[in-house]
């Protein structure tokens, strides 16, 4: 009786308070918007559900759940409205409360999950300094990463013919290893190797459990729930356990010393700016060790393994490349200026960006007081999702969105496309606006060496066993989109 009474005054004021305003974007009823709710807390699969909404709804839509309000916005055109526009981005730039962000990260001291102000800004100026250096091809970042996929090379060279390989693995081997450079300027060596990508495994295992759909709500709804004995409890002890081994990496006396006196690197900058200005705390550091693995390995892990897993579908498009790798550089190894004589490859990267959609909806926004847009209104406290996952393959914008095509992103003399072109403004992996993901240059700079350094040497073919889906869909929903195994087997190129 008390939930029914409850449930129709929810109702009524909800009616009340929306009456005479401008309308809500349109959107599935309060008893479909709790089933859907209840699905996604079930499944876990915000982007599947979001996806069918969209062509139901159209560009913009909300869902209502007991006052808790979710606006998807599946155009290009409106994330970028909304996330740039000076009407409406001091408004939309915020992120929601969450668990994650008061309990595990430190009420927001790193930079992802921190609200945008004076704090957050300085903190990704300071570190956008640093990966734009890295990202823009600095000759010794550049030898660096090199140097690690000459020993991913190396490795792939002792694989015997006929032998299967776990390039799933291998990867994010090497991409562990690149993450500790990026952070200390220094590689790792093989003794600790072992320890430091446990320590990453595992953290990143904790971290994607607590951001599942279910785990993440109940526990941003009812904090205390990590006080009481049963699985919310374990799982906030494991992931802080993790998170301690994971700082405390770094973050020994004797290590600090050394980083510090290093400078150039994120952390020696960081720590160097700390005796400086006391804004950022030792928190503020830990928040940004924790971003750059949480947000570096599995986008880029997951990045590289699909587009392998791609090469593996399409064998046509692999050699394709291959065509255009031996052509432009004649043997030599590829470096990032080579980017501009790539066009088939770099198209090609672009494709897989689209086709894979590895952060499906991207990271919530907080629209933090009401706004109106397009004959819509946005209520204050919404979390607003950019559907990145829909608009990737929106039909009213792509042809034929769900094959692989990399020659969509060449004009008529097979040039890659420029930025400003209309379908390259249509994909937005990164994000946009003061959000948009300070890992972009550095991220493409990598998946560029990477990508082209693998298949100048090496052709990666199925091993007999079934491939896994080519479609993302099929795959599980982590921090980052990750296809499920990649077992192959590779040749060496003469
Ligand atoms: C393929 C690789 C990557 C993809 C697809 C990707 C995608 C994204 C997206 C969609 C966002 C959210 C933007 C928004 O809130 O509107 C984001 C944020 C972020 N990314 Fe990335 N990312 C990648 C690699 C990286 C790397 C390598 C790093 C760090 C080294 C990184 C660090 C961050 C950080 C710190 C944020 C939060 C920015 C903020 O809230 O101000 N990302 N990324």
């Amino acid at each position: 009786m008390i939930f029914v009474i409850s449930i129709t005054l929810y109702i009524f004021t909800t009616w009340r308070k929306n009456y005479q305003k401008v309308p809500l974007p349109p959107g599935p009823s309060l008893l479909e918007s709790f089933k859907i709710m209840w699905g996604m807390i079930k499944k876990n699969d915000i982007h599947i559900v979001g996806e069918k909404l969209a062509s139901r709804f159209g560009e913009i839509l909300i869902i209502r759940f007991f006052g808790l309000n979710i606006v998807l916005v599946n155009s290009a055109r409106l994330v970028r409205k909304l996330l740039t526009n000076t009407k409406y981005r001091d408004i939309t730039n915020d992120r929601p409360p969450s668990f994650l962000r008061e309990h595990v990260l430190y009420g927001g001291k790193d930079i992802a999950f921190s609200d945008y102000n004076e704090y957050q800004t300085n903190l990704r100026k300071l570190l956008h300094g640093v990966v734009q250096l890295y990202g823009e091809g600095v000759q010794d970042f550049e030898d660096m990463v090199n140097t690690e996929i000459g020993n991913l090379k190396n490795k792939l060279m002792m694989v015997k013919p006929g032998q299967s390989i776990d390039m799933d693995g291998a990867l994010k081997i090497s991409i562990t290893r690149i993450l500790h450079l990026f952070l200390t300027n220094e590689g790792l060596n093989e003794e600790i190797q072992a320890e430091f990508c446990s320590i990453v495994e595992n953290y990143d295992k904790q971290f994607n459990n607590i951001l599942r759909f279910d785990t993440n709500l109940a526990l941003t709804l009812l904090p205390w729930l990590r006080h009481l004995p049963g699985s919310y409890r374990e799982l906030v002890r494991k992931l802080m356990k993790h998170q301690n081994k994971l700082t405390g990496f770094f973050l020994n006396p004797s290590k600090i010393q050394k980083w510090r006196q290093k400078g150039k690197s994120l952390l020696g900058t960081l720590l160097a700016e700390q005796e400086a200005n006391d804004q950022f705390t030792d928190e503020s550091v830990k928040g940004v060790i924790i971003d750059t693995i949480v947000a570096g390995f599995l986008t880029t892990s997951g990045f590289l393994g699909g587009f392998l897993l791609l090469m593996l579908h399409y064998p046509d498009i692999q050699r394709r490349i291959q065509e255009e790798l031996d052509e432009v550089l004649e043997g030599r190894q590829p470096s990032l200026g080579d980017r501009a004589s790539l066009h088939y490859t770099n198209a090609a990267i672009l494709e897989c960006l689209r086709y894979i959609r590895h952060v499906p909806v991207s990271l919530p926004h907080f629209v933090k007081e009401e706004i109106e847009i397009e004959g819509y209104r946005i209520p204050a406290k919404s979390t607003m999702l950019p559907n990145l996952w829909y608009i990737a393959k929106d039909e009213n914008q792509w042809d034929h969105p769900d094959v692989f095509n990399p020659d969509r992103f060449l004009d008529e003399d097979r040039k890659f496309v420029p930025v400003t072109h209309q379908l390259r403004q249509q994909v937005l992996p990164f994000g946009v606006g003061r959000r948009v993901c300070i890992g972009e240059s550095f991220a493409k700079s990598r998946i560029f060496l990477y990508v082209t350094s693998l298949l100048q040497k090496f052709s990666f073919r199925p091993n007999g066993d079934p491939l896994a889906p080519e479609d993302s869909k099929y795959w599980k929903l982590n921090a980052a989109i990750h296809p499920p195994f990649l077992k192959c087997f590779i040749e060496q190129r003469k």
